[in-house]
């Protein structure tokens, strides 16, 4: 088994696309551990309908759309961490945290301390607007001093060259490309769009 963990700069950057089209691409199987937030379409759900692939049932599937911390709470639970090693597979998985790498899973332990223990290696998505350079080379900062393999950053949004440009030479990281925003998400359209990811360098690293 490989996993390649899928992050982002915060919640809302577009992991959960980024992931479906990575999942497709690879024929990887697909977990979100830890879903917070039920009302619309799962995480998990989204996956599935824009990859057709294996999607594993989250470890925690909890009510609240909030920090998952807050959602176990809420719920009368802590988040475990001895619950959430990474499923043996065949093939490569892909797993998605949620929200950005700072998001606690409990009162002593952030995503960071849970993609530490997986050493697997991490896909940092990233917006291309405004804001990202700091919040970017911040999440970078933080998983490399955690001791976290970047695989690389995978931008979302609109071209901005000269601000994509600037974190890879400030932070020195590969640039896996970039999902421009879909007027119409579909299986197709992320796959079409999917070709401009690197993927053969992503595949370097299962
Ligand atoms: N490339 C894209 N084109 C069009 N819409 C997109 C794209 N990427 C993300 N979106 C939309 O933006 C919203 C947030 O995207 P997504 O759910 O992937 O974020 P996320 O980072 O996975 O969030 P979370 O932290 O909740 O897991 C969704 O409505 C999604 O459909
Ligand atoms: C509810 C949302 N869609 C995600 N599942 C969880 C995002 C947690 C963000 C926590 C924070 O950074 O304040
Ligand atoms: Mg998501």
């Amino acid at each position: 088994m490989s996993a390649l963990i899928v992050t982002g700069t915060d919640t809302g950057v577009g992991k959960t696309v980024f992931a479906a089209g990575l999942t497709a691409v690879l024929g990887a199987c697909y977990w979100k551990p830890v879903q917070s937030g039920l009302e619309d379409a799962t995480d998990s759900e989204t996956v599935r309908s824009f990859s057709g692939a294996e999607v594993l049932p989250e470890t925690y599937r909890l009510n609240l759309p909030a920090s998952p911390h807050l959602s176990a709470e809420d719920m009368g639970v802590k988040i475990d961490l001895s619950r959430l090693a990474l499923p043996q597979v065949d093939g490569p998985l892909v797993v998605e945290g949620a929200g950005g790498v700072m998001v606690p899973l409990n009162r002593q332990a952030f995503y960071l301390d849970l993609f530490a223990q997986w050493r697997a290696p991490v896909i940092l998505v990233a917006r291309t607007a405004l804001g990202t350079i700091n919040h970017t080379s911040l999440s970078l900062m933080a998983l490399r001093n955690a001791g976290c393999e970047v695989a690389g950053v995978a931008f979302v949004g609109d071209p901005q060259p000269e601000v994509e440009q600037t974190i890879v030479q400030m932070c020195d990281v590969r640039h896996l490309g970039r999902l421009p925003f879909l007027a119409e998400l579909t299986q197709q359209t992320l796959s079409d769009a999917f070709t401009a990811i690197d993927i053969e360098a992503i595949r370097r690293f299962l």
